[in-house]
Parts: structure tokens; sequence; C-alpha cells
């Protein structure tokens, strides 16, 4: 049970969760704790370290009632000054401790630092349960779901571990005589090196597993790590930290300190002793990149996936994977299909395909393991409710009932949706999908490249030829042929276009992303040929 057993020095007498500094479980000088509202009962379920101050629920009212930006700002900044998350003085000495154990973790040799990383996957693997249950209860995950996203990061911290002892194990000698008017006279070795504090700042859809995604390439590559996670699923990550901190790394190597986002993320995402940024969310990893200084940074940001159906597409194929695209996790994936766009001659036999699959849904809690729970919180919700509004009064077709309760929408796929209302280029993260018909391949590129988003796409049609200049002319970091967009296997590079990121991931990738290139030229008296 979460919260229990290996995990109850993580929590205080209180019941709110601690934070993790210094090889230890730490409260909050500041006092106070922020709630997270269990998405399915929409009460308190549990809190942790930090947490909105009168002030800054001041600012929420103030902002409601009058507006004005000159009220905003100036509560903000009183607000920022009494501090509310985790403390700046705490912040910065979660920073310094990060770096001194950086210095020791890069001269621990590699297989060593990998003999960490599988220890702490088989802890949290043999701790599956109890983070499951967190995400159950914090993020309304399916409870299959929610011990298949533990395992996939077990799996994912034991992978990283074995490729990061293949590619740092490796370098580059580069001799002089290959440039023009150069002898053989200079070699030139070249080698990977860590940054030295990473951030990693996850969303609330993986907390664990976008987590230790950031986690693993940045501890096997010798940096030490900073967790911001997401409020929303900060339970479950704190579970996660503390299977880390019983596979033995050294203190202040891996440090989690929690707030909300809004209130802690500038002074985070801009403090100097932060040497590379990996964030995954939404448009608040924009604005984070305009802020961050002359770092590396590594965004995977928001989505709006298209689904372009043929005409010679395998019907049942494309049916089940845009209900499994579009609806998994209610459609709270950055990969879940966010539009379908499909030929007109096979659209109506798609969507009474697609409404029949639908049907199948189940519908409910997510202790239950019901396909479709309540999304992330009322905020959410209502926003999603404004889209599925917009496509009424623009006269979109409803294939089912619009229903909510709380925070729970059913799912619903609109037709006939048209380029003029919000639903064809916004993203819902929520179960809601829409459908616009093609008259031609041309149309439908043209809709997915005139978004501001470029994550992934996924063209159906039983002719590779054509999918591969469909491929190449969507931009966007992935398309699929024949499937619906996702981000594993997890070692699969993983990149977003315009809007959707900066960089890629994927475990090769991030490895490679968290380390800097160097180089040491041997310059030789005379040039040497090998054999010469
Ligand atoms: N491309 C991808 O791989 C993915 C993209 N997404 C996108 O993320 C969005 C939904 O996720 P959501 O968690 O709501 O995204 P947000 O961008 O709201 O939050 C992401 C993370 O950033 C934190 N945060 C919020 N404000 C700041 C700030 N000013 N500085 C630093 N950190 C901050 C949040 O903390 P807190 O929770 O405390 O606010 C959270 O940990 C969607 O747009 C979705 O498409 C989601 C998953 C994957
Ligand atoms: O956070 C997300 O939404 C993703 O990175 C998508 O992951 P998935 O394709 O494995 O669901």
């Amino acid at each position: 049970m979460a919260g229990t057993g290996v995990f109850t020095e993580i929590v205080d007498g209180d019941q709110v969760y601690k934070y993790y500094a210094d090889g230890e479980w730490k409260k909050s000088a500041s006092g106070k704790s922020v709630s997270i509202v269990n998405p399915t009962t929409r009460k308190p379920q549990y809190k942790v370290q930090g947490g909105a101050t009168r002030i800054a629920k001041l600012t929420c009212v103030i902002r409601f009632h009058c507006g004005s930006i000159f009220f905003i700002a100036f509560f903000r900044l009183v607000d920022w000054v009494f501090g509310t998350a985790c403390t700046q003085e705490e912040v910065n000495k979660v920073m310094e401790a990060a770096k001194a154990a950086q210095k020791l973790w890069a001269r621990t040799p590699l297989w060593k630092r990998a003999e960490h990383l599988h220890k702490a996957a088989a802890i949290l693997k043999e701790h599956k349960a109890p983070i499951a249950e967190c995400l159950v209860k914090e993020i309304a995950k399916p409870a299959k779901d929610a011990v298949t996203e533990v395992v996939r990061s077990g799996d994912l911290v034991s992978y990283t571990a074995e490729e990061g002892v293949r590619i740092l194990g490796e370098g580059k000698l580069l001799v002089s005589d290959s440039f023009p008017g150069n002898e053989r006279s200079k070699y030139c070795l070249s080698s990977k090196v860590p940054l030295g504090v990473v951030l990693a700042i996850p969303p609330f859809n993986y907390p664990v597993n976008l987590a230790v995604s950031k986690i693993a390439p940045a501890l096997i590559a010798g940096n030490s790590l900073v967790l911001k996670p997401p409020t929303q699923g900060a339970v479950a990550a704190l579970h996660m930290i503390q299977c880390f901190h019983l596979a033995g790394f050294p203190k202040g190597l891996i440090s989690c300190v929690t707030g909300k986002g809004s209130e802690i993320g500038d002074f985070l995402t801009m403090h100097p002793g932060v040497n590379c940024i990996s964030f995954t969310g939404g448009d608040t990893g924009i604005a984070i990149s305009k802020k961050a200084g002359m770092i590396p940074l590594q965004m995977e940001l928001g989505g709006k996936d298209a689904c372009i159906v043929l005409e010679d597409a395998d019907l049942d194929l494309v049916a089940s994977n845009i209900v499994k695209g579009g609806y998994s996790y209610s459609g709270q994936r950055c990969t879940a299909v966010k539009v379908v766009l499909v030929m007109e001659s096979v659209a109506d036999a798609i969507v009474e395909k697609v409404k029949a699959t639908m049907a199948k849904l189940s519908v409910g809690s997510p202790e239950d393991d019901c396909d479709i729970t309540p999304v992330v919180s009322e905020s959410s919700a209502n926003f999603i409710e404004g889209l599925v509004k917009d496509a009424k009064e623009k006269g979109a077709t409803f294939c089912q009932e619009y229903q909510r309760e709380g925070n729970l929408i059913w799912p619903l796929l609109l037709d006939h949706v048209r380029p003029d209302m919000r639903i064809a280029w916004e993203e819902p993260f929520g179960p809601v999908l829409p459908v616009i018909r093609i008259s031609s391949v041309e149309e439908g590129i043209h809709h997915c490249n005139a978004s501001n988003f470029g994550l992934q796409g996924c063209v159906f049609t039983r002719d590779i030829n054509k999918a591969i200049l469909i491929s190449d002319a969507m931009e966007t970091g992935t398309v699929q042929i024949n499937s619906a967009p996702a981000r594993g296997p997890d070692h699969f590079p993983f990149q977003g276009l315009k809007d959707s990121g900066i960089g890629s991931q994927g475990i090769t990738n991030s490895i490679n992303m968290m380390t800097k290139i160097k180089s040491t030229v041997i310059n030789l008296p005379s040039p040497s040929y090998t054999m010469g």
C-alpha cells in the first residue's frame, strides 16, 4: 500500500509526503502543503510539501473578479517573495548538493553506475503495486495501465543502463591527414562527458515513466538529477524516487522538490546551477525555452496527431487503431490520435466501424480498470467541454450524445468537422475525436502541416509507396504506417517539430543529449603513418 512498508519514511505524521534532498526525506520549511485532488472522487487524496498561500488563492480570486493584469502581477510577486512550494533556500541547497555529488559520480566507473540503475529498476518493479495505486488515485489511470507504466519504467531504466555502457564506453579517433593540407601528425580523441546538473520536469500523464526516461539517461551519463514532478502525480513520483534511494545512489545525486510548477517553476528553470533541462508537457515548455539560459534543452510538448486514411486501407485495422489511439487513457496522451482525415469514399464505413468499436469501451472508475476514466481535473474537463460546445454550435455531427459527470466524459466522435471549428486544431487531451472528410490526400497533408504542432502522425494504406510519399510530406517528428502514433518502444527516437518540441528523446538520444563532446588532441612532433 502507498506510504507504508519501505515507503513509510517518505510521509510524515500528518500524512504529508516529504521532499527528497541530500539522500534524506525532509519537510519543507515553508510549513505548507498542497493537496492532490483525486480526479474520480474530486476530493483531496494526498498532500505534498509546498502549497498555495492565502495570497496565491487571493490572486486567483482577484483574477476571476477583476482580471487586472496589474493586480495579478502584483500579487504574483508578493506570492513569489513569501514562497509557497519548497523554499528557494531549499532549492539552492539541492542545487549545491547536486553539483558536489555530480563531481564524484562522474568519477564512478560506468559499470558501477549501470549496476546502481539495474538495482533501482528491480526495486521499482518489485514495488509496482503501491506505485500503481498512486497513479490510480492521483491521475485516474486505469489500474492495469498503471501497473504497466511502472513495469515499463523498470525496463526503461535497465535498458538505459545497458545502452549507456555500450555507447558511453566508445569514443572516436580522428586523424588529421584526411583534411586538406594536413599531415598525419594530430590524433583527436573524442568522448562523451556529462553536462552537470540535469533538471527533469515530467507531465501528469506519465509521472513515473516520463520521469525515469529523464533520470536514467542523466545518471548513466554521469550527471546529477533534480526532479520537479507534476503536482498531479507527485506522490507516485516520490515513491519511485524512494526506489532509487533504496538502490543506494550517493547522497545529493538525486533530489526531488515538490510544489506547483507555476510557483516554483521559474526559480528552478532559471537557476544558475542547472546545466540541462529535460521537460515534457504543454505550452509551458515554450515559455521555459525562452527563459532558460544557454543550456541544452530537451522539450517534448503537445501534439495534434493526424490519422490519414486512404481508400485502400484495411478498414477494420483503421477502426481499431483509431479507437485505441484516440481513446486510450481517455485521450490524455501527447501521441493520441487527435484528428482523423479520411477520404470521403470510405468515411461512412470508417465512422460506422469506429462507432461500433467505441460502443464496447467501458466508462467508469480507474479502480475498475475501465477504458474511459475521469480526466485529470475539473478545469481540463471544462476545457474539453468548451471544444465540444464550439463544435456543436458550428454544426459538427455528434456520433454519440455528449455526456459528462464530474470529470468523467464519455467517449465522443465528432463527424463532419470543418477547419473553422476549434476541435480541428486544438488538443483536447480528453476522449473527444474529430473526423474531417477529405477529397484528396493533398488536402489531408495540408491540414496536418497547417497545424502549429508536429509530433506524430499516421497513415493507413495498403500501398507502401504512397505511404512513404505521404510520410515524407508530413511535417511531424514521426509517421506511423498502418498503426496509431506511439512513443514506444522506448529506445526508438521520439521527437516533435514546430511547437511540439526541441531535440529528440528515446533512450539512446537522451543519453547523447545529456552529454557533451570532449576532445583531446595529441600533437606528434612529426607525421606518423600506420604501417608506413
Ligand atoms: N510530447 C510529449 O511527450 C508530451 C506532451 N504532453 C503535453 O502536456 C500537456 C499536458 O500535460 P500537463 O502536465 O498538464 O502539462 P504542463 O505543461 O501544464 O505541466 C508539465 C509540467 O510542468 C510543470 N510546470 C508548470 N508550470 C511550470 C513552470 N512555469 N515552470 C516549470 N515547470 C512548470 C508542471 O508542474 P505542476 O503539475 O505542478 O503544474 C508539470 O510538472 C499537453 O499539452 C500534452 O500534449 C504531455 C505528455 C507528453
Ligand atoms: O506522454 C505522452 O503522452 C507520451 O510521451 C506518449 O507515450 P505513449 O505513446 O507511450 O502513450
